[in-house]
């Protein structure tokens, strides 16, 4: 398997999209519209956060979920045993965040957005019929006024050599979502496991935007956009000493969007989350 970028601004763009993302639940777009300043800014600003012992004032919320996870509580993956060596803040336009870095993630939170919901209605466009048969409704009204669609701001500390031998940044994983929109890390380290079960380095160059199905989309679709695995590995050498921070948008529907006969958004999500240990 190769990962191939698609030009967001080509003619058929959405249908070499969304066959990528049948084939692999897996895409690259270059030309795309996210901003590097703004992606720069954030990393910057949000290291400082991290950095500082103000983070502890925003301590996550069990119930609404936004927020700051400290490494203690950041979550095990499932089928795993050992956490991961991180610690995020999940930003809702609704939730919680310090003043003078809301401004930065509510735009980038909107652009974010609208690309999320163009590429969803790519999906949409170009489901085959008997996978449309499947949608409880369009997949462009399961996200319409939901205040669900998560921006996580990740921070991977620099390692000590005193954490728990097999722990790693992220370890192997599915996201919960639809879909989800990974500007470049600041740093490398993002895999991806492939058909044939390998891992492949993702490039990390702003020019690459990286789009993920989400076990939502899948459970959707009976399974034909099928949610990648992917995780992060530690850094080697001098690299150990340096912070990773990346910036996931998780496209979520409304908790009370029928998915499949076995689960709303809402049910799913709960099911999840119990499991990752965070409420
Ligand atoms: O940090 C990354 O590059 C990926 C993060 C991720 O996969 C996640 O938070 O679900
Ligand atoms: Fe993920």
């Amino acid at each position: 398997m190769k990962l191939v970028a698609v030009d967001y601004q080509a003619k058929n763009a959405d249908k070499l999209f969304v066959e990528s993302l049948h084939q692999t639940g897996f895409g690259v777009l270059k030309n795309h519209p996210i901003q590097q300043s703004l992606v720069d800014g954030i990393y910057k600003n949000w290291q400082g956060f991290f950095d500082s012992q103000e983070k502890q004032q925003y301590l996550f919320d069990k119930d609404t979920q936004d927020g700051y996870f400290p490494p203690s509580v950041s979550e095990t993956a499932k089928g795993h045993k050992v956490k991961d060596i991180k610690e995020y803040f999940h930003y809702y336009p609704w939730g919680r965040c310090p003043d003078a870095l809301r401004q930065q993630l509510a735009d980038y939170y909107l652009a974010a957005n609208q690309l999320a919901a163009t590429l969803l209605s790519w999906v949409e466009k170009h489901s085959p019929e008997s996978v449309s048969a499947r949608y409880s409704q369009p997949l462009s009204s399961m996200i319409e006024n939901s205040d669900k669609t998560l921006l996580r701001v990740l921070h991977y500390p620099p390692l000590t050599g005193g954490e728990e031998p097999s722990a790693i940044r992220a370890a192997a994983h599915e996201d919960i979502n639809l879909l989800t929109i990974l500007p470049a890390a600041n740093e490398p380290g993002l895999q991806v496991k492939s058909k044939e079960d390998t891992w492949l380095d993702v490039p990390c160059d702003f020019g690459n935007l990286i789009v993920n199905i989400g076990d939502m989309l899948q459970e959707a679709s009976g399974g034909y956009f099928p949610s990648t695995t992917h995780r992060v590995v530690n850094p080697q050498g001098a690299d150990q000493s340096k912070s990773r921070i990346s910036l996931p948008l998780f496209l979520h529907p409304r908790p009370d969007v029928v998915l499949s006969e076995r689960h709303t958004a809402d049910s799913y999500l709960t099911e999840r989350l119990r499991e990752l240990g965070v409420i």
